[in-house]
């Protein structure tokens, strides 16, 4: 079978309420962004399997028979980093975990194929370029989207003909397993992950999500409109998560009631959003503000998150970090009756602590894969190894025939 070059592309997500709570069987409010992070993939006549992030200054290729083929998953992924010790020497901390991510799933799914098709041919190599319009680090996802774009690379590549199709659409039951592997990425990168990034990663849209629970689809968010604004403080989702595990052990009586609390307001949110537009316009400013003192009491706030709650709300537009927190993103509603003037003044006083807004939409569609012609792939390299951090030009994805991203 010739395999043709595909691209694949998965959205970054904010999460409106619930973060951490979530890691503990609550339920969050999450969104899909309309910023995205793109994978190409190309194949090669040789038995090398080269990956290309420029996000994260990483270009590196592997012999294919020097990445042992293993069911790494049986244990938690932290416990099988010694497997590729020899291939993870000498890198940063974010490519060692993005490297340590990418061959813990390349090992697995490549040991299932080789139990499946043990008279198979050795696979060909390939080449992964990814590149991302969601900042790395900021709270947005990042992780999950680049986690959810190899995992639907690495499934296609080991012969998951369902990934096989010409519009970027992917059936359900591949959706899921996609996922699926997604999650076990994310255990590298997060160390306790919810699962609710690479949901809506996988998935898009706005989601009620609870760890073990039927994902609910919340509507009522198109009216919405929301500020992301990135601190540009880096933080690192694995050592936060791991702080308030720590404070969790410490006082439990006191973080429990204090999750359950964050619980309630995502509920007390879902019930708002799909009832009367008035009554949530009038709530949604309470709850963002108890949202964030109650993050703020966990100790995932940061000193340049609480100043810029406190810049919107001069304006009166409440604020939450967003995310992990500690640093990266923080989301802004923005009120129906905002003046345009209001919303200016906000992002100069915003840009003038020397933070980054975004303006994005919320609850667009999750992971998308298609073929692509390779009379595109010259575009497709440039566009990969665009330097802007916003939106592709579209005119170029308009030219890959990806027009729906
Ligand atoms: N474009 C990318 N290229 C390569 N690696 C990436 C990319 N984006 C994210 N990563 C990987 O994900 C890590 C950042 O994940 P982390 O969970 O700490 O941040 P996040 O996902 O942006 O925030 P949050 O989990 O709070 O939403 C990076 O260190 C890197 O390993
Ligand atoms: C902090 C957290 O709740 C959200 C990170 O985006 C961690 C997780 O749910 O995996
Ligand atoms: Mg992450």
């Amino acid at each position: 079978m010739t395999v043709r070059p595909f691209l694949v592309s998965s959205p970054g997500k904010v999460i409106l309420f619930g973060e951490h709570a979530v890691v503990y069987g609550k339920s969050a409010v999450a969104a899909s962004i309309g910023l995205r992070a793109y994978l190409l993939f190309q194949p090669t006549q040789d038995h090398q399997v080269r990956i290309r992030f420029p996000d994260i200054l990483l270009d590196q290729s592997f012999a294919q028979d020097d990445i042992p083929l293993l069911p790494v998953y049986e244990q938690h992924p932290s416990e099988s980093e010694h497997h590729f010790s020899h291939l993870l020497a000498g890198f940063s901390d974010n490519a060692r975990v993005a490297i340590l991510a990418f061959l813990c799933l390349y090992s697995h799914i490549g040991f299932e194929y080789e139990q499946a098709h043990p008279n198979a041919p050795p696979k060909y190599g390939f080449t992964i370029h990814i590149k991302s319009f969601i900042p790395v680090g900021a709270g947005l996802g990042s992780s999950a989207a680049f986690s959810v774009c190899i995992a639907t690379a690495l499934l296609r590549h080991f012969d998951h003909s369902s990934l096989d199709n010409s519009s970027p659409g992917l059936p359900a039951s591949t959706l899921s397993t996609i996922n699926n592997w997604a999650f076990r990425m994310e255990q590298v990168t997060h160390g306790q992950p919810s699962g609710v990034d690479n949901t809506i990663a996988v998935y898009g849209g706005a989601k009620l999500y609870r760890k073990g629970q039927e994902v609910e689809n919340l509507e009522g968010f198109s009216s919405m409109r929301f500020l992301l604004t990135n601190t540009r403080v880096p933080k690192n989702t694995k050592k936060m998560v791991a702080n308030v595990a720590q404070f969790r052990n410490k006082y439990p009586a006191v973080v429990d009631p204090l999750l359950e609390a964050i619980n309630g307001i995502a509920h007390s949110f879902k019930e708002l959003v799909s009832g009367n537009p008035s009554q949530l316009n009038a709530s949604l400013a309470e709850l963002v503000t108890m949202n964030q003192s109650l993050l703020s009491v966990l100790g995932v706030s940061h000193q340049t998150l609480d100043t810029l709650c406190q810049v919107t709300s001069c304006q009166q537009l409440p604020s939450k970090l967003t995310g992990a927190g500690g640093g990266g993103c923080a989301l802004t509603w923005v009120p129906p009756s905002t003046t345009p003037d209001t919303i200016a003044q906000v992002k100069r006083d915003l840009k003038t602590l020397g933070y980054i807004t975004y303006d994005t939409d919320i609850g667009g569609p999750g992971v998308q894969a298609c073929d692509i012609s390779t009379d595109v792939q010259h575009a497709t390299s440039i566009f990969l190894h665009s330097d802007s951090l916003c939106e592709p030009d579209t005119e170029l994805l308009e030219r890959l025939k990806w027009t729906s991203i």
